[in-house]
């Protein structure tokens, strides 16, 4: 287990511009131009992870499949694909762009059989995003429930999921603040490591969120705080060396 909070700026992408969104819903994008400008711009503060995420794929809205081919060949880095990720297509696909692992969300609530097969296959290429409301996950571009966080964990513990990116929706883009709740009850129920996701507005939210890595937590993604400029990459990277 890594002793230092990884940190994964994030780069979402809806209809080839990249966004930011509020508790996920479509319709609220605040747009921060060329995805891959923004990536670049990551890999140059010194990221050592990039959060790469389709929104129109999540969404059902179409695609951004190349763009995003070409975002993540472009980087040194480590990183993180997310969104439509659901069939055998989209998940070779996605690990053909060579990144390091995908998340997949959808999938893990609805074709639970495909998502232990494809764990068993890839290993820790394969993470799973719980996206949830209170204690509910949510899927198809969070507008569908489905079902409860703690029986999903299990099951996906048991086929051997090696990995779990959590966000809490109600704070995910609202810079409120992460659910150290939460997450140290999703670390208190597995002993996979935890991504953390949503809510990061300030220095010290990052710093709170180190203080889980005993717990099991081993990154937190970044998203509004660095485009709303609250810190810069280098500050937050900085924030959690030790
Ligand atoms: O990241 C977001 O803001 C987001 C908002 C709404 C839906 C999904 C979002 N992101 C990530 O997309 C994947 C889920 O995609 P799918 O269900 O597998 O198609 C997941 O990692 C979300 O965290």
């Amino acid at each position: 287990m890594p002793s230092k909070l990884e940190l994964l700026p994030a780069v979402d992408v809806r209809d080839g511009q990249a966004v930011r969104l509020v508790h996920g819903e479509s319709g609220t994008e605040t747009s921060y131009g060329s995805p891959l400008e923004a990536a670049l711009a990551w890999q140059r503060a010194g990221a050592e992870w990039l959060h790469l995420v389709d929104l129109d794929a999540a969404f059902g809205t179409g695609d951004n499949r190349a763009l995003i081919a070409e975002v993540a060949g472009a980087m040194d880095i480590k990183v993180e694909l997310s969104g439509g990720i659901r069939d055998d297509d989209t998940l070779a696909a996605a690990l053909a762009t060579g990144c390091t692992r995908v998340n997949l969300g959808t999938a893990a609530l609805e074709t639970p059989e495909w998502v232990a097969k494809v764990i068993s296959e890839f290993g820790d290429r394969i993470a799973v995003g719980l996206d949830v409301r209170g204690t509910t996950l949510r899927g198809r571009g969070w507008t569908r429930d489905g079902g409860d966080l703690y029986e999903t964990l299990a099951r996906l513990d048991s086929e051997g999921c090696a990995r779990y990116v959590v966000t809490d929706i109600a704070k995910d883009g609202t810079l409120q603040g992460p659910n150290l709740e939460l997450l140290r009850n999703v670390c208190a129920a597995t002993d996979r490591p935890v991504v953390a996701s949503g809510g990061v507005s300030s220095l010290d939210d990052l710093r709170a969120i180190a203080e889980l890595v005993p717990l099991g937590v081993e990154g937190s993604i970044v998203g509004k705080a660095l485009y709303a400029k609250a810190f810069t990459l280098e500050e937050a990277l900085e924030a959690v060396s030790s």
